[in-house]
Parts: structure tokens; C-alpha cells; sequence
């Protein structure tokens, strides 16, 4: 066994994550023997270089490199000290981190970090740490307990029957709300948190789930249990956060294929695999310094966001069953996986096939408008594999529409333009402009040598407009691999029964003290680092890894500076934190620390960030019209949140390729859309809205003068409003008067099939707004929704007022999702609610997704809660009659 070497401090610079295993002693408190005996299936090996591997006796070709092992002996303060300790210490710098502990189940993750009686787990010595040094320092620390389930909603654990904790993000630092901070001064005060903890998981009263105490190595169900420490200034919590340290013990992996019994207990299974997956996959993209790191796969992922990435962190410990498993050696795999960094080779067999591959393949299957689909086959070339490929392609199988993919080859089928693509390879049928097209194609040189390939590849076969696809599957590129396994991760049909595990920690299994290891604690943290930096300094094969420590410090110390100068943003916290950091990732290669935000306390729907506050304020404002308005107001605001848009030919197109390649067409198509051309999104929304203002006050017959060719052909949108709205003034007082027939504007005079053969996706829109804005002036004979018979015959003039209004919502609805899933970030902002943190989430959620918003509902993925979506709703129309 090569001697440890130190984690994450020295001059040399630290992985980004460092990836140790720990073999699991066998345990049988009754016999010696078993303590003593050794794990003979797994054998590890040191290279001179340091370079650690470790292969099984049952697979003996294979061999998976770690940054170091610890033995079956070694117990948890020695991983302590050589592993968490310095993080500890980086966290009083203001450094971020996380300590993942994964595995197969039984493997010992649960013992690592919470420990026993007789040991104390990494949490326990970390928290002796953190007190101690608080104690001189004059810091404060207070701690989170959470669960992550088979769902994916998080929980509270001090608080259990608080509402599922929400993931806010203010300036790339993740806040949550629901979530309770208690203030720590005692071991004694942290072990009572943890038993209390720990008793919420178990029960889980408020899922309905029986108790589940572990029973040996099989609990009944299984969960992410997360711990927060957070740091702060000083004694309380109302000063400013310095950092954060986490500590996930990871539900235990297993093969969904073993799992027996009924099929929603498979599918439980199967989720869970799968956001242990994504967490693994996010330590890889970190690992391997992707550009893109896929935090949102998983809700785990999305809270520890800002302690993986910048200058955070990371330490992922794969626990090794004592006994043959499969899924041990499946875990380490992956793990492994972080382990290979530029520097690294694979090994044996590896050096010629590539193992742990992961390829992503974003597919269409949708015919019209492409939602983002995510597919995700890991690969276990455990046999014979060793590096990592990722491919991703896109492939747009619709006929109709693709855009917003990482890497493209764009084929002749695109005739206008085509834009914001980071590499472009531009073909001759592109006919009039390109701009920049983001092409990568990466090939699979698995053949030659493993290493990290990634390919996106989107075929554009859309004749006219592309939509936004993608999925992600990960094939076996790996041809010369053998017995590999394949396991698909997502399984999106799967639905899931409540069923949850929990790794329960028994009363008398909590460590009454820890008294012998803060006896231990070093004086200094400057000790820590000096010891830590002549140990890191024995490994010479971490030249290429990222550096982070030194640079981290005065990255962080800058950013400080720079966050003061933002303005303060109030933000939903729980009732504990005041005051927090505020980590902002601002460029890609330069996560920077921002600790310097104040936060302040908020409940939901009372405090909310400024964004918040300002879609809320006034949200009763009613305006003067008229009742009937009054009324259309709260009609809209009643809207269910669910309400799902019909699927339509419209383009939903990306955020940048899209956009431009409108404003291309809008130059292009002068002929028929003079109209339409200096309006961007924002303007033509609210044009549309006043268009539906107009109809609600109309229902007046003298709407005849705005005929859909005169919109077309030469009036402005300002133009027609203005005609239109002189037309309008007095149609309130004709409510009472359900007929409209002379008016001759009507939805059916947009042929749908002209618009999607021969409009850009703005005139699209510009027609949509158009045809809304006619549909709710129409509310009349030619309204598809409404049978004028029926309006005329059996409606009452209100009736007749309510069916337009849900038209006039859907229509509204929809143009709204719309600029939502299109518009740019400028044109965003103007929206009530968006703001700039907002804006850039939202460009950020179109990344991930083509077309992130499909309903209402999925503002919720902006942090923003029912009612305020409602009362954003509200007050867009409520602007409208201003
Ligand atoms: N280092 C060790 N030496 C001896 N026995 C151990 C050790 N670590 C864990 N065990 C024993 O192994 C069993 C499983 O341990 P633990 O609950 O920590 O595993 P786990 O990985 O958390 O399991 P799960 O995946 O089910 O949550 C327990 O009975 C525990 O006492």
C-alpha cells in the first residue's frame, strides 16, 4: 500500500476531485477473527509514480486507478486526516466543499460518515474540527440535515414535515428554502441533530411510509442523506456565510436487474441508480474540466451545485464491499472515471480499449416540436476498459425543426441563417447568412487509445425551421471491449411507487465523543497546509490538474470585493440563515467566490428577491376599465398552473440560433413582413396582449377595418393597434352584444400551413399574435373553439365573455412560454419577474432544454412559486390595460 498522500492541499496543485476508495472491514463485533481478517478479493497496487490501482480477483484484467486506497484496516480518522481535514481548514478560507461517499450497498458508506459508537465518522470528527476552530477564530458554524428520494424532492430532516425544500439560485450560489440551519455549538447539540435527523429519515411519517430501520445490509429504502455545515463570519448566523462543506452519503447502489419484487420497487431502484449517476457523471465533467458540467440532472446535483464547481471541493470516496459484489465493482468504475485525468493512461487492457465509455446521443422522437429527452446508457466495460469517451450526438430526426445543440454540422437544409453555435462548419447551401455555427465533431478514437471523446452532431434536416432537440444516449463505442454490461440509467416511463431507504442511524450507534479527536486537532490551519503540501509533494504525477488552492484564496478575496458592489438581492431563505455567501460563476474557466451578499429572511410568498417583489407588488391592481376587465383579470389568474399547451406546429425555437436566424428571415421576407420587423418579442407580446385587451373591451362589430391582409401587408403592429384600438374604445358597452358578425378577422385566416412552410418562426409568432389577437377580438362565428350556434343560441353574453376569456388565456399563455423559451435575455428581463439573475437561469435552462418552458408550471423551475406565477400572470394582463 503506497503511503497516503495528502488530499487537497500543497503547492502542487489538487485534482478538482479527488477520488479515494475504502475497502470495508468485515464485520462481526462478536469474533476478533472477523476484525482482523483481510479482503482478499480486492487487491490493490501502487505504481513508483504513486499511481493507484485497484483490481478484483474476479476480474483480474481490469484495473481502475484511484488517487489512493484505503485499507480494510485503516479506520475513519486516518481517512479524516488525510482527506477531510484539509477541507475543513480550506472551509474557514472560504472554500467550498463536498465529501461524497458512494458505493454498493452494505459497503460501509454509512459507518465513513456517520461512524458507530465505538468510531466516529467523518461528519463527527469534521464538526470537533469546526468547533474547535470556531472557538478561536470566532466563526460559527450551523448544520442542515436533508434527504434526497427515489423522486428527487429533497426534505428537510429537522423539519420533515416542512414542504419539499426548493433549489434557488442567486448569483451561482444555491440557496434553498425550506431547508433549516441550526446553530451548532456542541458535539453533544450536533449528535442530538443527527439522532433527530436521522428519526425523520427513518420514518418518513409524511410519506406515508412505515419506519424503516436498517436491518444489516438491507434497508428497506434507500436515499441521498446530506449534511450542510455552514460556515459563518462570526457568531451568529446573521453575518455573512464564509462556506459551505458537505457530506452525502449516498444511497447504496444497486443493480435495478437484482432487484426483485414488484415493479415499482424496480423503478424506485432505477431512479435512484440513476441520480447516483448523475452525481458520478457531474464528479467527471468537473474531473475532466468540461465545459459543461450536467448539474441539473439530478436534484442532489442541482443543491450541491456551488460546492462542486469554481473553487470548490471535492471528495468522492467509493466503499468497497469486503466480499465479492458486482455493483462495488460497477461503483468503482465510475469512480474511476473522475480518477482519469489528462495525465492518466489506462491500464493493461485499457491502454487499448476504452472502458467506463459514455456516450450521449440526443434523439428526436417527437415529430413536431422536440423536447428535451434525455437518454443515459452507462456502459460497464469493466472487463477490458479503461478511459472514457463521450460522445453526444444530436440527431434531429423531425423533419421540421432542430437547433440549440453544442456541436452541429448543419446541412444544406439550412437556407437563411443559422446562428450562436460555437463551432461552425458552414455549408455551401447555407445561402444567404451564417453566423456562427457551433460545430464539434469528435470521433471515437477508441480504437487507437481510451480518452474523453465527445461528439455532438446535429443533423439538420428541417426544411424550414428547427426545433430544439435532444438526447442523450450512451452507446458502447468501444469495439474492442469486451462482456461489457450495458445499464441504462434513465428510464423515462418508469414510474416510480413512494418507496424510500433509509440509512438509519441507531441511537447507541451515535458516537458519544469525539473528545480524542479534537485533542488531536492541530493548532494552525497553516500547520495543516504545511503538513499537507510536503505529502502532496511526493506525487509527481498531478502536473496538469487543475490549480485551484492558491489561486482559489485570491480568487475568493476578489470576488468579495466585487460582490459588495452588487446591490443586495433579498432572497427566500429559511428562518435560520440571514446572511450567506454568494458564489457567481462567472466565466467558465474562472469560478469565482462571492461571499459578500446579504440575504435577508423571507417566507414564501411574503419576501421574495427583488425580482419577486417586483412581480408581486400590485398584484391585485385591477384595472379601471370595466368590471367585465376586472373579471378577465382574475379569469386569467385562475388559470391552472398545468394548464398544458396544445402541441402546435409553432416553432419553439432555441435561444440563439433561433432568434437570429428570425431577425435573418425578418430582413429577408420584407414582402410580408414589413409589419412585423423592428418588433422584438417583448413588443409583439404586448402588442398581442393589447390586441387580446382590445378584444375583451371589443365585441363591438366595428372591428372590420383590421382585415388580417392589411396586418400582413402594410400596417405596423403600432399601426393596427391603433386602428384597432379606436375601433375598440367603445366595444365595452357592447358586451351585451355576443354577435359580432362583421367582423372579418379570424384565426382561420392564418393557414397554419403557410406558417410552418413558409414563415420564420417571428412572423410565426407575429401571425399567432395576430391570430390571438383576432380570436379574442373574434370570440365569434369564426373562432374555432366557439360555435357561434352556440353562442348565439344558448350562450349568455357572459357565457359567451368566459369562453373568450380561456381562449384568450391559452393564446396569452402560450405567447408568454413563448418569449420564455425564446427571447432574448434583454428582451426577458422586461418581463415582470425576470430579472437579470432570471434572465440568465432561464438562458442557462435552454441550454439544457430546447424548450424548457412547456407549461406553466415549469416557472417553477425558475424558483418561482404558484402564487407567483399567478401573480405574474396577473400582472402582465393587468399592464395590459395600462
Ligand atoms: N469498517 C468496517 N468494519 C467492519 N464493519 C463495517 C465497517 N463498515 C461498515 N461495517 C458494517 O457493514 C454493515 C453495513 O455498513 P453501512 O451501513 O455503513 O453500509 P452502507 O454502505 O451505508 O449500507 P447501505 O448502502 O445499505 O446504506 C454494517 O453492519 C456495519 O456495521
Amino acid at each position: 500500500m503506497a503511503s497516503t498522500q495528502s488530499a487537497f492541499a500543497g503547492t502542487i496543485p489538487a485534482p478538482k476531485v479527488r477520488v479515494v476508495a475504502k475497502i470495508r472491514g468485515f464485520s462481526d463485533p462478536d469474533t476478533s477473527f472477523e476484525a482482523s481478517r483481510t479482503v482478499d478479493w480486492v487487491s490493490v497496487t501502487t505504481e513508483i509514480s504513486g499511481e493507484v490501482t485497484i483490481s478484483f480477483k474476479e476480474q483480474s484484467s481490469s484495473r481502475y486507478s484511484v488517487d489512493y486506497c484505503y485499507n480494510e484496516h485503516e479506520d475513519n480518522e486516518v481517512i479524516y486526516s488525510k482527506e477531510v481535514k484539509p477541507l475543513v481548514s480550506a472551509a474557514f478560507e472560504g472554500i467550498n466543499s463536498t465529501v461524497i461517499v458512494h458505493g454498493a450497498r452494505g459497503s460501509g458508506k454509512t459507518q465513513l460518515i456517520q461512524g458507530s459508537l465505538e468510531k466516529s465518522g467523518l461528519a463527527m470528527l469534521a464538526i470537533s474540527e469546526f468547533l474547535s476552530v470556531t472557538e478561536k477564530n470566532g466563526k460559527s458554524i450551523a448544520v442542515s440535515f436533508y434527504e434526497v428520494d427515489h423522486q428527487d424532492h429533497a426534505t428537510d430532516l429537522l423539519n420533515p414535515e416542512q414542504s419539499p425544500i426548493l433549489v434557488l439560485e442567486d448569483h451561482g450560489r444555491i440557496l434553498f428554502k425550506g431547508l433549516t440551519q441550526t446553530p451548532v455549538k456542541s458535539i453533544a447539540e450536533f449528535q442530538n441533530l443527527y439522532i433527530t435527523a436521522c428519526s425523520a429519515h427513518t420514518a418518513a411519517p409524511k410519506k406515508g411510509f412505515e419506519p424503516a430501520p436498517k436491518k444489516g445490509f438491507e434497508p428497506a429504502r434507500r436515499s441521498h442523506l446530506g449534511l450542510i455545515v455552514h460556515v459563518f463570519e462570526h457568531n451568529k448566523s446573521v453575518n455573512g456565510l464564509v462556506s459551505k462543506m458537505n457530506f452525502v452519503d449516498m444511497a447504496g447502489y444497486e443493480d435495478a436487474r437484482k432487484k426483485s419484487g414488484d415493479a415499482s420497487g424496480v423503478a424506485e431502484n432505477n431512479k435512484i441508480n440513476k441520480s447516483i449517476y448523475a452525481l458520478l457523471n457531474v464528479c467527471y465533467a468537473l474531473s475532466a474540466n468540461e465545459s459543461r458540467v450536467p448539474f441539473r440532472e439530478s436534484k442532489l446535483t442541482r443543491m450541491l451545485q456551488d460546492s462542486l464547481r469554481g473553487t470548490s471541493k471535492v471528495l468522492l470516496v467509493s466503499c468497497l464491499n469486503p466480499s465479492f459484489c458486482q455493483d462495488t465493482v460497477y461503483m468503482l468504475t465510475l469512480a474511476s472515471r473522475s480518477c482519469q485525468r489528462s495525465h492518466r493512461m489506462p491500464f493493461g487492457s485499457t491502454m487499448k480499449s476504452a472502458s467506463s465509455t459514455r456516450q450521449s446521443v440526443n434523439l428526436d422522437s417527437t415529430k413536431k416540436i422536440a423536447s428535451s429527452a434525455r437518454q443515459t446508457v452507462t456502459l460497464d466495460s469493466s472487463k477490458k476498459s479503461a478511459s472514457s469517451v463521450r460522445q453526444i450526438v444530436t440527431l434531429d430526426s423531425t423533419k421540421k425543426n432542430v437547433s440549440l445543440v453544442r456541436q452541429t454540422v448543419t446541412l444544406d437544409s439550412i437556407r437563411k441563417s443559422a446562428s450562436s453555435v460555437r463551432q461552425t462548419k458552414t455549408l455551401d447551401s447555407i445561402r444567404k447568412s451564417e453566423n456562427s455555427v457551433r460545430q464539434t465533431k469528435t470521433l471515437d478514437s477508441t480504437e487507437k487509445s481510451a480518452s474523453s471523446v465527445r461528439q455532438t452532431k446535429t443533423l439538420d434536416s428541417a426544411r424550414k425551421s428547427e426545433n430544439s432537440v435532444r438526447k442523450t444516449t450512451t452507446l458502447d463505442s468501444t469495439r474492442k471491449s469486451e462482456n461489457s454490461e450495458t445499464k441504462t440509467s434513465v428510464s423515462a416511463k418508469e414510474s416510480a411507487s413512494s418507496a424510500m431507504q433509509f440509512v438509519t442511524i441507531r441511537k447507541n450507534k451515535i458516537p458519544k465523543s469525539v473528545s480524542a479527536s479534537t485533542k488531536e486537532l492541530p493548532g494552525s490551519i497553516s500547520q495543516i497546509y504545511d503538513e499537507e503540501t510536503c505529502v502532496v509533494a511526493m506525487k509527481s504525477e498531478i502536473q496538469g490538474r487543475k490549480l485551484f488552492d492558491e489561486v482559489s484564496h485570491s480568487a475568493a478575496k476578489a470576488e468579495k470585493v466585487d460582490s459588495s458592489l452588487n446591490a443586495s438581492s433579498e432572497v427566500e431563505l429559511d428562518p435560520i440563515v440571514e446572511k450567506g455567501t454568494s458564489f457567481e460563476d462567472k466565466e467558465e474557466m474562472h469560478y469565482l467566490i462571492n461571499y459578500s451578499k446579504d440575504l435577508s429572511i423571507a417566507n414564501e410568498g411574503e419576501n421574495m428577491n427583488k425580482e419577486n417583489n417586483n412581480l408581486m407588488e400590485n398584484e391585485d391592481f385591477s384595472p379601471p376599465i370595466s368590471s367585465q376587465l376586472r373579471e378577465l383579470q382574475s379569469l386569467v389568474s385562475s388559470t391552472p398552473l398545468c394548464m398544458q399547451l396544445l402541441e402546435e406546429k409553432f416553432i419553439s425555437p432555441d435561444d440563439n440560433q433561433i432568434s437570429t436566424k428570425t431577425a435573418e428571415l425578418r430582413t429577408s421576407d420584407t414582402e410580408n413582413l414589413d409589419v412585423m420587423n423592428n418588433k422584438s418579442f417583448w413588443e409583439t407580446f404586448n402588442l398581442h396582449g393589447y390586441g387580446m385587451k382590445n378584444s375583451t373591451e371589443v365585441t363591438e362589430p366595428r372591428t372590420l377595418d383590421i382585415e388580417i391582409p392589411d396586418v400582413m401587408n402594410g400596417k405596423s403592429p403600432w399601426e393596427t393597434f391603433n386602428t384597432h384600438g379606436s375601433g375598440m374604445k367603445n366595444s365595452t358597452e357592447v358586451t351585451e352584444e355576443p354577435r359580432t358578425p362583421d367582423i372579418d378577422i379570424r384565426t382561420s385566416d392564418i393557414d397554419i400551413s403557410d406558417v410552418m412552410n413558409t414563415k420564420s418562426h417571428w412572423e410565426t409568432f407575429n401571425l399567432h399574435g395576430s391570430g390571438m389577437k383576432n380570436s379574442t377580438e373574434i370570440t365569434e362565428p369564426r373562432t374555432p373553439d366557439i360555435d357561434i350556434r352556440d353562442v348565439m343560441n344558448t350562450k349568455s353574453p357572459w357565457e359567451t365573455f368566459n369562453l373568450h376569456g380561456s381562449g384568450m388565456k391559452n393564446s396569452l399563455v402560450k405567447d408568454y412560454l413563448r418569449i420564455l423559451n425564446t427571447a432574448e435575455k434583454d428582451e426577458l428581463k422586461k418581463l415582470k419577474g425576470i430579472g437579470e439573475k432570471r434572465a440568465n437561469y432561464i438562458l442557462e435552462l435552454r441550454e439544457e432544454s430546447p424548450e424548457p418552458f412547456k407549461s406553466l408550471d415549469d416557472l417553477k423551475d425558475i424558483g418561482l412559486s404558484e402564487k407567483q406565477i399567478k401573480g405574474m400572470m396577473k400582472k402582465e394582463v393587468g399592464e395590459l390595460f395600462n
